[in-house]
């Protein structure tokens, strides 16, 4: 039986994905996997028997990934699984800004009732704008920024995007209507709205400044659905005070922002749509349950993506630093116990690596658990899994 902890509200139809062999949020159990949202992880202590983590999300930046790794712990996340979500979103705050739809709905309200609201004089303080034919500028193409960016197009924006790391496969997902810009520079020149789509890193932290807004049209919305901290709010502020930036709505507030007349703040509801949370739940438990019972890897974000069918019934697994001479330690201590290597699989990401081991039988469990813990006492082997082929078929 696997332990699962859940932290956030995680959607029933995700942890209906488990199956039998997995208890939720049994008291006093010791957690092999956490399901979580956005707690953030980074003071938190893991136990020992922590084995994975699924953020049921896309941004993972609440997780230290260096100690999880560290400590021999699989995270994972869900990508795209709540993109479309966060499209929907900002498309509305779009309209919002440009209609002033909460302004007017406000002032609707505090009117006396049966008054004549629809009088010209009433009606156009509240005059909008469109976005046909409005330039759309978006900085990262990912899951979520090519949705935004396709659904623009169809809405008749001319949409230019900026992302310097775009992968191919993202690439295919693009409208071929959809201008690329070599530079942030480049595509914020002439912008009418500007969002961004990017992880929260060190790269990204702050990289909507004040220079860069000093570049912006002065009539331009700025979106962040992305994360807190990737806008430098101060600058925004200072912006909108001396009109050099028109609107700017965000899904994170904090007290620089709070209460100003031209920001709209939502709280971090990007994702949070039936839909989104069920698919981000599914694909989540999905992953755990698969690095669990077969020691695969789909959707990690500290190790990298490795799958081997099992090559014979016993498994082992290892999550190491990725330096010289790891698996010919791993497999001079396998061929020490005179067992034979059926099938072996290595992939590195950055500083750490993943090793997939498909042995022939042992002798005894003695043989077994001795094994497992020469393996353990390697310097730099963070965890290592025995893992025997599950029932019904080859994963
Ligand atoms: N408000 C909310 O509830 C939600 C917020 N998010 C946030 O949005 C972010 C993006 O989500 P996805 O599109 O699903 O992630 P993704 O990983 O599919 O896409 C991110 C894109 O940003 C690009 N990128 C990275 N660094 C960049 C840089 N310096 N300049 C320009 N582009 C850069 C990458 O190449 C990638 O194409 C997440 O990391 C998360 O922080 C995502 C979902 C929900
Ligand atoms: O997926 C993401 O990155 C999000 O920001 C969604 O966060 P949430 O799961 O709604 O707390």
């Amino acid at each position: 039986m696997y332990q699962i902890k859940t932290f956030n509200a995680i959607s029933p139809v995700g942890l209906a994905t488990f199956t039998a062999e997995y208890q939720i949020n049994q008291k006093d159990a010791q957690p092999d996997a956490y399901l979580i949202r956005s707690v953030d992880l980074h003071e938190h202590d893991f136990p020992r028997s922590l084995k994975a983590i699924g953020r049921c999300g896309a941004g993972y930046n609440n997780i230290p990934l260096e100690r999880a790794s560290e400590q021999g712990i699989a995270v994972f996340n869900t990508p795209g699984g709540n993109a479309n979500a966060v499209k929907e979103l900002v498309l509305a705050m779009m309209i919002l800004a440009n209609r002033q739809v909460i302004a007017a709905a406000n002032w609707t309200n505090q009117v006396q009732p049966g008054a004549d609201i629809t009088l010209e004089a009433a009606k156009s303080q509240f005059n909008g704008q469109e976005l046909l034919g409005k330039r759309l500028a978006v900085i990262g193409l990912g899951h979520v920024g090519s949705l935004v960016a396709n659904a623009a197009v169809n809405l008749g924006m001319e949409v230019i995007g900026y992302d310097p790391y775009l992968s191919a496969d993202a690439a295919w997902q693009l409208s071929r209507e959809i201008h690329r810009a070599p530079s942030l520079a480049a595509v914020v020149d002439q912008a009418d709205f500007i969002t961004v789509h990017v992880p929260k890193n060190e790269e990204t932290t702050g990289m909507i400044d004040q220079e860069l807004i000093s570049q912006f049209k002065p009539t331009a919305v700025l979106l962040n659905f992305a994360r807190h901290g990737i806008v430098d709010n101060q600058a925004v502020i200072d912006a909108l005070n001396t009109k050099r930036l028109r609107w700017y709505s965000t899904d994170f507030s904090d007290a620089l922002i709070h209460g100003h007349p031209r920001v709209t703040i939502l709280p971090h509801l990007g994702g949070s749509t039936v839909e989104a949370e069920a698919n981000c739940a599914r694909m989540a438990a999905k992953a755990v349950m698969t690095y669990l019972t077969t020691g695969n890897l789909i959707n990690s974000v500290n190790l990298p993506a490795l799958q081997t069918p099992f090559a014979s019934p016993e498994r082992i697994t290892l999550i190491h630093r990725n330096i010289p001479n790891m698996l010919g330690q791993i497999s001079s201590l396998i061929a020490q116990h005179q067992i034979n290597i059926e099938n072996l699989a290595n992939r590195a990401k950055a500083d750490f690596a993943y090793t997939i081991v498909d042995v022939s039988d042992f002798a005894n469990p003695d043989q077994q658990a001795a094994l497992i813990q020469e393996l353990a006492q390697i310097p730099a082997v963070s965890r290592v899994r025995l893992i025997h082929q599950p029932r019904g078929g080859n994963k």
